[in-house]
């Protein structure tokens, strides 16, 4: 089951450059929340700070509490957070020399599972909730870079779900595919949430509407408007963010 995160005055910096501004919002378990807003306003940074990736960045630097379930996110080791919190980037990433089915494995395998049968079985399951099974089973030994970029993007999902997190962060993730491919991937989020906890970046006004249950709009690092995607959409209480959907940004 997904965990919900409750973030407090989330500050984030660069170096001197104060790029979060003391973000104040729950996100809620099984549920898909989509992050809007126009280029810079600090939608990757947010995301990155929920994974602990932000202080990963030279100068990146954050404050504030974000609570997973009953935990404290800055009081756990970060590799225990990304563990539990699993990403899939802009541009498809698989490990280029590697296999289809080693992809999906490696993380099986550095946590500990060795048991072919069993990681086979992770394996499968894995890809059949990324919807690419039926499209790799036969070529799982075959570089993850023979697949097209929308095979790709769902052999990282599927290599983020192998792991079992709770929380699926996306930023981004259909910018690099084609109108088929993102239909797919979006026909994905719609699944997975019963599961996980979704938050999504995206660009794409039609898709946070198709995809996202909760909307959140962030504006020069701050957070101005959220609620129920419909209502974000139809009757946002905040100008600026009628002026973000309607195009007038
Ligand atoms: N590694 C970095 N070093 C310094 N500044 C950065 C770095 N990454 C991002 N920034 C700055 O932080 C601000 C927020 O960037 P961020 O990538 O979070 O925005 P975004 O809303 O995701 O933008 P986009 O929609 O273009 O991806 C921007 O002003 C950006 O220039």
């Amino acid at each position: 089951m997904g965990k919900s995160i409750s973030v407090d005055n989330l500050r984030a910096w660069y170096g001197e450059q104060l790029t979060l501004k003391g973000i104040t919002i729950d996100l809620e378990a099984n549920q898909s929340t989509a992050i809007i807003g126009p280029s810079g306003c600090g939608k990757s940074t947010f995301i990155r700070c929920l994974n602990r990736l932000h202080e990963t960045v030279p100068q990146g630097k954050s404050a504030g509490t974000i609570r997973l379930g009953d935990g404290n996110l800055f009081e756990m080791d970060p590799v225990d957070v990304r563990r539990v919190i699993g990403m899939v980037f802009q541009k498809a990433n698989p490990f280029p020399t590697m296999s289809i089915y080693d992809n999906v494995a490696l993380g099986l395998k550095l946590g500990g599972l060795r048991n072919k049968s069993s990681l086979m079985e992770r394996v499968e399951s894995s890809l059949r909730m990324a919807a690419l099974w039926d499209e790799v089973k036969d070529r799982l030994r075959e570089p993850a870079t023979a697949l097209s970029g929308g095979q790709q993007q769902r052999l990282c999902i599927a290599r983020a779900l192998a792991i079992e997190p709770e929380v699926l962060l996306m930023d981004e993730p259909t910018s690099a595919l084609d109108p088929g491919a993102t239909l797919r991937v979006e026909e994905l989020v719609e699944t997975l949430k019963s599961s996980y906890t979704i938050i999504i970046v995206t660009h794409n006004m039609q898709q946070a509407a198709r995809v996202a249950d909760k909307t959140v709009f962030f504006l020069n690092g701050e957070l101005i408007e959220s609620g129920d995607t419909t209502k974000i959409f139809t009757t946002p209480s905040d100008k600026r963010t009628e002026d973000y959907i309607t195009g007038r940004f």
